[in-house]
Order: structure tokens, then C-alpha cells, then sequence
């Protein structure tokens, strides 16, 4: 393990080159691994760890996404299976369920967590907010993390393009002795680019704040209120979504995702630089409380709960679907589709 200076701070880190996949595969000659789960993640770190040599197995309820495993080469019978006959099988039990499908499914899990196996998470969810799932392992199992740092799609694309997403890891539990050696091999079999160290109620936290902040709730919020000032304004839908999506997703993002934030500045007007030094204080301070109070309410539980209650219901699909349908035809992202169908390249 590396200690790598982050900005000022030490973390321990694990990199691919100190920790290959030949060694990975090593250390997990022996085990069986079932991926409970075939939603978003499930497919990808399954069928990284396949393609990448692992003795993996698919333990899915029947269905579409059932389907969906055998249409990905899962075969029934041999690598696909209940997730009751998964879980007897594995001698590394991956819960790739929905936080909410995973308090359900426990009773099942549980019975086949014999001594020396492993429970692997992807969230810290299930362990940290005990006393709402209901979730307390056996003591003389391994309970370890995985989380990767983005959706199980780009895990997988970016697995096929030769790349890593990044990774937390934590142990919860070390039964064995070997928890350490398993975590980190199986970070690196999915499809890790780097692995960074963490607990599960850190990884959680840290998770449930940046999907309801900065990566997807905030994003849309802050988008929204830029392009409905411009259209209050008269400013015509393609000039607001240039203005306020395009350009930033096409132009100016990956110019920060390269080389940082000063290099995107840098690389625009002086007009643009001396605004932006300017109103990056006003917005910073507009947004702190609100973080501050989500903050919170990942911390007390509330968004867990929130979770749980509305993700255990019979129609929450339905429900989260047609909330995504009105974000789709809201005149924001009806313009986004315009305006992606007008890229040369998609011509
Ligand atoms: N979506 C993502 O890319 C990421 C997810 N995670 C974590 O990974 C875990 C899995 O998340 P997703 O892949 O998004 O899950 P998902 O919401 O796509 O669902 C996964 C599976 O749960 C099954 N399922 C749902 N209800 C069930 C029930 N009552 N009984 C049996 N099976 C049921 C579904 O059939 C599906 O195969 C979660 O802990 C999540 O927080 C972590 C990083 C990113
Ligand atoms: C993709 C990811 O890491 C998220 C946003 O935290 C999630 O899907 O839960
Ligand atoms: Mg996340
Ligand atoms: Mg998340």
C-alpha cells in the first residue's frame, strides 16, 4: 500500500502496479464469487471480473433483468442461478441488490454467510445504517467495500476502453485474516483504476451527499435556475442551453476534468476570467448552507430512511420513472435533444 500526498494530506492508496491482476487472480485461485444483483452494478463488475479470469457466478431474481443476464452470456444452471443458490455456492457473497432490495433479500443472504466467507457491499449503507436495515453480519465473516466512484455503465465502458474508475475500500470486519488481501483483489477484478481507503460510514456519508449535491441533485438545480433566468430574460432555449449545458458538457468540462480548474480559466477570455474569479464567491457562499443541511440529513439518517421507505414500495419504479419522464420533457432537456441531435458528429 502507497502513501500518497493528496493536496497536503497522506492517504493510502492501491495502485494496479502494486497490485496486479495476475496477483488478484492469485489470491482468488479458490474462491467463488456471486454477484447478487444484475441492476446497474451488478453487470458491470460482473463481467469485469469475468473477462478479467475470476471464478464469478450471477444470482438474480427471474425477470427482465434476468433476461438481461443471459442475454450477456450468464448461463443458467452453470454461472446463473437464484440468488438463494448463489449465495450457497459463493464463498464471496457480492449484495449488488438495491439498498432497499437488500434488507429484503437478508434473511436469504444470511442463512449461507458461513464462517470464512466474505460479504462484500458496494455502499456503506446496509452496514452503517444498522438499525434501520437490520443488517448485523455474523461475526466470523469477512464484511468488506468495493464502492466504485461512478455508475456501473461507466465501469464497464471504461473497463472495455482500457481504463479504471476509481474506488473506495473498507473493511468492516476481518474474519479470516485474509480481508485485506480479498478486498483489494477484488477491487482491482472489477475494474478498478485506483483504490482509496475508507470506512463504510465515511463512504456512505460522502456518497449520499455528492449524488444529492454536486454530481446529480445541485447539478440540475443550479443548471435550471441559469437557463430559467436567461428564458425570463427573452434569451431563446438554444442560446440558454448553449449558454448554460452545452458548452460547459462539451467545451469547458473536460478542459477542467484534464488539467484542473485554473487551466479552464486560463484558457478562456480575460473578460470571462475576471467575472468568474469574481462570482465564484457569491455562488459558493448561496450553496454552503444548503450543504451544510444535507449534511445533516444524511447524517441523521434521513436520507436513508427517505430511501428505504419510498425505494420498498411495489411501484417505486414506476414512480422514479415517470419523475425522470418530466425531467425529459421539461423545455430544458427537450432542447438538450435538439441541440445533441445538431452535433456534426451525431449527423
Ligand atoms: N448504480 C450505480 O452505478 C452504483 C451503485 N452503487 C451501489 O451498488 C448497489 C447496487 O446498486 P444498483 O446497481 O444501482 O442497484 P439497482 O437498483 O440497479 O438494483 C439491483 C438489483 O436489485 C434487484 N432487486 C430489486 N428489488 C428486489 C427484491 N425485492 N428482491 C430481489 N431482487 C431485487 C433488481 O432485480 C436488480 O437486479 C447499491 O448498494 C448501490 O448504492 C454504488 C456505486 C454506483
Ligand atoms: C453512481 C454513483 O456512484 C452513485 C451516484 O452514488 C449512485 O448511483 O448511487
Ligand atoms: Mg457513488
Ligand atoms: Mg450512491
Amino acid at each position: 500500500m502507497a502513501q500518497m500526498n493528496f493536496g497536503g494530506v497522506m492517504e493510502n492508496v492501491v495502485t494496479r502496479e502494486e497490485f496486479p491482476l495476475e496477483k488478484a487472480r492469485e489470491v482468488l485461485k479458490n474462491e467463488t464469487i456471486a454477484v447478487i444483483g444484475y441492476g446497474v452494478q451488478g453487470p458491470g463488475q460482473s463481467l469485469n471480473l469475468r473477462d478479467n479470469g475470476f471464478n464469478v457466478i450471477v444470482g438474480q431474481r427471474q425477470g427482465k433483468t434476468y433476461e438481461k443476464a443471459v442475454a450477456d452470456g450468464w448461463v443458467p444452471g452453470e454461472t446463473l442461478f437464484s440468488i438463494e443458490e448463489a449465495c450457497k455456492r459463493a464463498t464471496i457473497i457480492q449484495v449488488l441488490l438495491s439498498d432497499a432490495a437488500q434488507i429484503a433479500c437478508w434473511p436469504t443472504i444470511k442463512q449461507y454467510l458461513t464462517p470464512g466467507k466474505a460479504l462484500y457491499f458496494s455502499h456503506g449503507f446496509a452496514i452503517t445504517y444498522k438499525e434501520r436495515t437490520g443488517i448485523v453480519p455474523p461475526a466470523d465473516v469477512d464484511v468488506i467495500m468495493v464502492a466504485p466512484k461512478g455508475s456501473g455503465t461507466s465501469l464497464r465502458t471504461m473497463f472495455l476502453e482500457g481504463r479504471g474508475l476509481n474506488s473506495s475500500y473498507a473493511i468492516f470486519q476481518d474474519a479470516t485474516g485474509r480481508a485485506f488481501e480479498r478486498v483489494i483483489a477484488l477491487g482491482i477484478g472489477v475494474g478498478s483504476g485506483y483504490l482509496f481507503e475508507t470506512t463504510f460510514k465515511r463512504e456512505v456519508y460522502s456518497d449520499l451527499t455528492g449524488e444529492r449535491g454536486t454530481l446529480m441533485g445541485a447539478i440540475q438545480g443550479l443548471l435550471l435556475a441559469q437557463y430559467e433566468t436567461l428564458r425570463e430574460h427573452g434569451h431563446t432555449p438554444s442560446e440558454a442551453f448553449n449558454e448554460t449545458v452545452e458548452e460547459l458538457t462539451q467545451s469547458l468540462m473536460p478542459l477542467f476534468a484534464q488539467k484542473g480548474m485554473d487551466w479552464m480559466y486560463a484558457n478562456c477570455s480575460t473578460t470571462a476570467q475576471r467575472g468568474a474569479l469574481d462570482w465564484m464567491g457569491p455562488f459558493h457562499d448561496a450553496t454552503k448552507p444548503v450543504f451544510e443541511k444535507l449534511y445533516k440529513s444524511v447524517a441523521d439518517g434521513e436520507e436513508a430512511q427517505r430511501s428505504i421507505d419510498s425505494n420498498s414500495q411495489p411501484d417505486y419504479r414506476e414512480k422514479l420513472n415517470e419523475e425522470l419522464r418530466q425531467l425529459r420533457e421539461s423545455e430544458m432537456w427537450q432542447t438538450g435533444a435538439v441541440v445533441r441531435k445538431l452535433r456534426p458528429e451525431n449527423n
